[in-house]
């Protein structure tokens, strides 16, 4: 994101303020930072969702506008499925319309991703006959089978409870590795952020950076020095709201 700046229609105020930032290819790239501060207007930015009123983003050096299959959003609703489309279906949906190649078969490659996320078993269920832990693992399933460059999350675990969430975080941290995922992060929770992140955007309520900070606690935010990392980030947070 080169020099960006983000508002609702032409009257209204900027709500991302110039910003600028890389992601690099395979990094956790989370955004944190108060309700309201602008965190879901840059990652609906960055899936094309929204206008910028000024500035860029590119991706791998290109102008990055309209969406497109190679910046895949995972949402934080349960409702984000086809309904009347079984798990496989909604998977095989995406492969189609993104009109992605790859070896083996449509059918093949969705079940494919539905084992990555450990679905297997449900993969002729509707998604109402699925938890919301469920949902948002065929949600993510569905993101991958797509094989986007990057892979764009607002606070997907944000409606789940404290288990759950920790499953699917574990989940997708072992994908993020495995697959060498380029993924950006939306998140309230700091725990959630040391835990996922390689580097974590800390926003203000201004729309700006506060601080882009490298973390050296992916994976083990409950080491005592992930937990006083996370401590400072917090302390940070509560200051920039100020
Ligand atoms: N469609 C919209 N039209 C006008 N204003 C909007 C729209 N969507 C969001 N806003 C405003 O933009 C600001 C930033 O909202 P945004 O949802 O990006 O924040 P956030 O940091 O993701 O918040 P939260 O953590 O609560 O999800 C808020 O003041 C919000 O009211």
């Amino acid at each position: 994101m080169r020099n960006a700046s983000i508002a609702y229609g032409p009257k209204n105020p900027v709500i991302v303020n110039n910003v600028s930032f890389d992601v690099d290819q395979g990094e956790a790239f989370i955004l944190i930072g108060r309700s309201g501060c602008g965190k879901s207007t840059l990652l609906r930015s960055l899936a094309g969702f929204q206008e910028l009123r000024s500035g860029q983003i590119l991706l791998d050096g290109k102008k990055a506008t309209a969406p497109g299959p190679d910046r895949m959003m995972v949402f934080q609703n349960f409702d984000q499925l086809l309904p009347w489309r079984t798990a496989v279906q909604n998977v095989e949906f995406a492969i189609k319309k993104a009109g992605s190649k790859g070896a083996g078969s449509v059918r093949q490659r969705a079940l494919d991703a539905l084992q990555m996320v450990h679905l297997s078993a449900a993969a002729d269920k509707f998604p109402s006959q699925l938890s919301g832990g469920m949902q948002q693992r065929v949600a993510i399933a569905r993101a991958l089978a797509v094989r986007p460059r990057i892979v764009l999350m607002d606070e997907p675990f944000g409606a789940l409870d404290a288990m759950t969430r920790a499953s699917l975080q574990a989940e997708v941290l072992r994908l993020q590795r495995e697959m060498n995922m380029t993924l950006v992060f939306v998140t309230h929770s700091i725990e959630e952020a040391v835990y996922l992140g390689d580097r974590i955007g800390l926003m203000t309520p201004q729309g700006v950076f506060e601080g882009i900070y490298t973390n050296a606690f992916q994976g083990r935010v409950d080491s005592p020095e992930g937990t006083e990392f996370a401590g400072e980030l917090r302390t940070k947070l509560e200051a920039s709201a100020v």
